[in-house]
């Protein structure tokens, strides 16, 4: 009977769109979402050492993880699935999964051993109601060790996030690498020291049990940590355990003023390479933040001598050594300015020590369409198998596409542009075995394995599917490109062009007239590209077109697109968002009273603007931890450069702000509309936002209540700036949908 039932979710969105009426049932919208939450997204792939069967065949395994929203058991799922693929070195013989999907409870971090005979693994087990972590060794079927990482109280906790995190095995698979947080000092009150009240004996014993010092009165030390999403992490250091041994070292030699991430073993495992981002006078947050000062560094295990391989005054991330060991390639970019910005590829000769530029930063997009690299973070392996090639997938204008980056020439090839499909993801590379996920707004990503052609013969790429998804008929999208017009030029920055994304409900039928859901996304350096997004499917289903707009200042569209942008936010931004949306509009079919606009962050920012700024247009906004008043965030946020930076000014971290400065900003900010608005507001706070803090949503708030202004407040307990917590994002994006639907009088 099961197998039979037609997907509810096929009837619901079919009858809403047969006379373009939108879904408006919480229990059906409910059920569209859970429905829509069953597409797993990829987190990883692992390409497993290639192995010759008895019979001349080559095979290797292909290990992916994947997540996905668990909304009975509230909670984000990790599992994973593998595959074995046959090949001939140059194409795929045979490919299939070699058993089923398997959920993975506790490990924070894994890895296989070069040679695939071992695994380590991080876990996290709570055990009398305490959080211990535990470093496995696992050797074929069998755990080898089991070291309690909490008791051994070597250091704090390991780091598992993707800007400090590794765990790396040396190339003699002898010793691990990875980076955790430095051991505190016990403290105790002045109050629990020696004169407590006990008698000598009591005291007595109690001193010899203390193994460590203990220092009085730091119990309440302020310790700075890296801002969003990474609180608590604060001073990184680099762990080598020796496996044999089972001892670990936390390394010395790295200068006090670093902290140390994205670790690696060096050729000959003689020392280690790593990230060291400075921390001096203060830590700001790091979160899509790549413009900190940091350098590439070595630090030889031997002497314990520190060196530093890269500029004294760029920011760099992601080093990956090739396969012949011989150089690293890493991504850099410009201290403070735009935290996101289009980054050059560097390379580093380890045997000559030279650092050369393979792709240098874009200004404007080249005549072959390519517009520079934007990308934070290489997947883990991205050299060909000859180590002369270097493939990188980031946002090409909205799409994001795979690009193969000749290391000799600096040429710079696209592997995807040819294709229909919407955005490309590398998730890993090895022996020129490529894994990638695919996906469009019309469908939820897919797996693919494909060997890289030679160089020239690029465009001869083939992909074979390990796990299909399908194109969702009722969904249907398309890009559209806009030049501002000639009084909204950029002067400093003339001629640019910008597009957004627009999804449309596939059946409407004639005279059927579309609400239209505006959202420009945060950052303001960001972009949205052509790919799955879990809400903007569920509305389009629900019978409502969406409009994303990347305008001028996002990712992907050259470097001048991005520095066009700080010093003008409020206005060029603002006007970009609904010049697109006009444009829209005069294509016809759409309801003009029924468009809302909904945006998170900078995006927050924009949606109040625009309902500050065209106060009959938008019949209902909804943000999520909107940037309202830049002159009260640059005193709270983890990232008060980038209030400076975007309203105008260059940061420097002995600034002294004047007056003028927070009277621009003030200026700038949407609170400086707020007598304007008309349209109801939702406002989406998470309680431990670092970035843009939920003040900010509360002082809007406080505005519009004395407006009398309709306004409703959802708060999110135990949520950052994301607001991605299973619960926190289904029941924001319920109430979301229900806020539009009443006050579009849908
Ligand atoms: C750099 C940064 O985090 N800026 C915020 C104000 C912002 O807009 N963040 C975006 C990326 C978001 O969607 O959270």
């Amino acid at each position: 009977m099961f197998s039979r039932r037609i997907p509810l979710y096929r009837l619901i969105s079919r009858c809403a769109v047969m006379d373009s009426k939108v879904l408006r049932e919480p229990a059906e919208i409910a059920q569209l979402y859970r429905d829509q939450c069953r597409f797993p997204a990829l987190c990883r792939a692992d390409v497993g050492p290639v192995i010759t069967s008895r019979y001349g065949g080559q095979y290797c395994n292909v290990y992916t993880e994947w997540t996905q929203r668990d909304l009975e058991r509230n909670e984000n799922v990790k599992f994973c699935r593998q595959y074995i693929v046959f090949h001939d070195d140059k194409s795929v013989v045979y490919s299939g999964p070699s058993g089923n999907c398997t959920e993975i409870k506790g490990e924070l971090l894994s890895v296989d051993s070069p040679s695939g005979e071992m695994k380590a693994v991080l876990r996290e087990s709570t055990i009398k109601g305490e959080d211990k972590q535990f470093l496995e060794i696992w050797h074929k079927n069998r755990k080898l060790k089991c070291l309690n990482l909490t008791t051994l109280n070597k250091h704090g906790k390991v780091y598992e996030d993707d800007q400090f995190g590794c765990m790396v095995w040396s190339h003699s698979e002898t010793h691990l690498l990875y980076v955790a947080e430095k051991k505190r000092p016990k403290t105790e009150s002045y109050f629990q020291g020696p004169e407590t009240g006990l008698l000598a004996d009591e005291e007595e014993t109690i001193k010899t049990d203390k193994k460590e010092e203990t220092v009085l009165g730091q119990q309440f030390e302020y310790y700075e940590d890296w801002g969003e999403a990474l609180v608590r992490k604060s001073s990184p250091v680099l762990c080598v355990l020796d496996i044999e041994g089972s001892n670990i070292t936390v390394l010395e030699g790295i200068p006090t003023n670093i902290s140390p991430g994205q670790a690696f073993w060096s050729p000959n495992d003689t020392g280690l390479v790593f990230v060291g981002w400075w921390h001096e006078p203060f830590r700001l947050g790091l979160k899509y933040c790549a413009n900190r000062r940091s350098s590439l560094f070595y630090v030889d295990l031997a002497s314990g001598k520190c060196e530093q391989l890269s500029s004294n005054s760029s920011a760099v991330c992601s080093p990956r050594l090739s396969p012949d060991l011989c150089r690293i390639v890493y991504l850099e970019c410009g201290v403070f300015g735009p935290h996101l910005q289009c980054s050059r590829l560097c390379m580093f000769d380890w045997y000559t020590k030279q650092t050369s530029v393979v792709v240098d930063v874009v200004q404007r997009a080249k005549e072959d369409g390519f517009t520079g690299i934007y990308s934070s973070m290489l997947s883990p392996r991205c050299w060909s198998a000859d180590s002369q090639r270097v493939l990188i997938s980031c946002p090409q204008r909205c799409r994001k596409d795979l690009l193969v980056v000749d290391t000799s020439t600096g040429e710079v090839t696209s592997l995807t542009s040819q294709s229909e499909e919407g955005s490309w993801s590398l998730l890993n590379i090895h022996r020129d075995l490529m894994v990638v996920s695919c996906s469009s707004p019309n469908c939820p990503p897919d797996l693919r394995v494909g060997f890289l052609p030679a160089k020239g013969s690029e465009s001869k790429m083939s992909w074979v599917t390990l796990e299909e998804t399908q194109p969702q008929a009722d969904i249907s999208w398309q890009t559209l490109n806009f030049s501002p017009p000639p009084e909204e030029d950029n002067r400093q920055y003339p001629g640019l062009d910008f597009n957004a994304i627009l999804l449309k409900p596939t059946e409407v039928t004639t005279g059927g007239k579309l609400p239209l859901i505006v959202m420009p996304h945060g950052g303001p350096h960001s972009v949205l590209v052509s790919e799955w997004y879990l809400s903007t499917a569920v509305l389009c289903k629900m019978g409502f077109s969406i409009l994303l707009v990347n305008y001028r200042g996002s990712l992907g569209f050259g470097q001048d697109n991005i520095y066009s942008l700080p010093g003008n936010i409020g206005t060029q931004d603002v006007k970009d968002v609904q010049f697109a949306v006009d444009s829209v509009l005069k294509q016809g079919g759409f309801d003009e009273q029924k468009i809302a606009v909904v945006g998170g962050s900078h995006g927050g920012f924009l949606a109040c603007h625009l309902i500050g700024q065209y106060p009959e247009f938008y019949k209902a906004c909804v943000t999520r931890n909107p940037v309202t008043n830049l002159a009260t965030m640059v005193g709270c946020t983890d990232i008060p450069d980038w209030c400076m930076v975007e309203a105008g000014y260059e940061y420097n971290t002995d600034i002294r702000l004047e007056p003028a400065n927070l009277e621009q900003m003030l200026n700038k900010s949407p609170i400086k509309h707020v007598s304007k608005v008309k349209t109801p507001v939702l406002l989406m706070l998470g309680e431990d936002d670092k970035r843009v803090p939920s003040k900010q949503g509360i002082e809007y708030y406080r505005a519009l209540k004395a407006l009398q202004v309709p306004v409703r407040l959802l708060w999110y307990p135990g949520n950052n700036h994301s607001l991605s917590k299973v619960d926190a994002e289904s029941d924001g994006f319920m109430n979301a949908a229900l806020w539009i639907i009443q006050h579009l009088s849908l």
